[in-house]
């Protein structure tokens, strides 16, 4: 089974507010489309936000930390993520990949540690049905501050230990994570080794940029890959490019 993320970054401007990167989403679905009718593995996708959400998010104040107990408010993030979930399940669609919706929101919470709990009993049985499951980064409920920011990365996380992914991939602008002179580094298994690197996205972002993704996936038993799109393929095919961490 795969978990691979969609990067906000790469299907969306994320530098203009709720604008879509068509030709990337296409390129993306292309390839997901192609590795389906190979008849590959069982398939997760989350989708980040990018222009969608985080914008929303941050004139809103809300992060995956501060919430807020304004409906209009938690509808205005979600919505912005929905359009885009709509967005990328009619690219997968139309290229017969039987793509269906999962929205975080109305499934997953945060205890009073802020500790993700995400069913995923509806995901397992998608799948055993030869669905994909799309699920998004969303706003969800959070004990004690009303409603807080969900990343694609938590999700990705949360999805591999409970599903117990064989291989999660993680499609990024960027072939991987880089070092200071933009090399692209092969293994991350430790925090502080890369931390200096390790930056926040160059655009707005309330969930962390790399240095946030660096950090979940760390915590993740299974081995996680950083690429870029034109890597895409290659990961779905069963190579492992771009940065793994472990
Ligand atoms: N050392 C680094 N190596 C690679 N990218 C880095 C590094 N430090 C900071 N970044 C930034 O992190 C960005 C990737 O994180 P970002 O959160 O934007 O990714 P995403 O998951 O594709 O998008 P989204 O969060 O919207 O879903 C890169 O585009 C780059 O600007
Ligand atoms: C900002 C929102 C609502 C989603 C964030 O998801 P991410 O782009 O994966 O960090």
């Amino acid at each position: 089974m795969i978990v691979l993320k969609l990067g906000g970054s790469v299907i969306t401007e994320k530098d203009r507010a709720e604008t879509l990167d068509g030709e990337a989403l296409e390129r993306a679905a292309d390839a997901i489309a192609a590795a389906r009718a190979d008849g590959g593995a069982d398939l997760v996708v989350v989708h980040g936000g990018g222009s969608f959400g985080h914008h929303n998010a941050s004139e809103h104040g809300v992060t995956t930390t501060e919430g807020t107990r304004d409906a209009n408010a938690a509808l205005d993030i979600h919505g912005a993520m929905t359009t885009l979930n709509r967005f990328v399940l009619g690219r997968l669609l139309e290229r017969d990949v039987q793509a269906v919706p999962v929205h975080p929101f109305s499934t997953a919470h945060r205890d009073g540690d802020g500790t993700l709990d995400l069913p995923t009993g509806q995901v397992e049985t998608m799948l055993a049905e030869g669905f994909v499951p799309v699920l998004h980064g969303d706003v969800i409920a959070h004990a004690g501050a009303g409603a807080t920011v969900v990343s694609g990365d938590e999700l990705v996380a949360a999805l591999a230990r409970t599903l117990d992914a064989d291989r999660v991939g993680l499609c990024s602008t960027v072939p991987g994570v880089l070092d200071d002179e933009d090399a692209v580094i092969d293994r991350i298994d430790d925090f502080e080794t890369v931390a200096d690197v390790l930056g926040a996205s160059e655009a707005t972002d309330v969930t962390g940029g790399m240095a946030g993704k660096v950090r979940t996936l760390l915590d993740l038993e299974a081995a996680a890959s950083v690429f870029d799109l034109a890597s895409l393929a290659s990961f779905l095919d069963g190579e492992n490019p771009g940065t793994t961490i472990d």
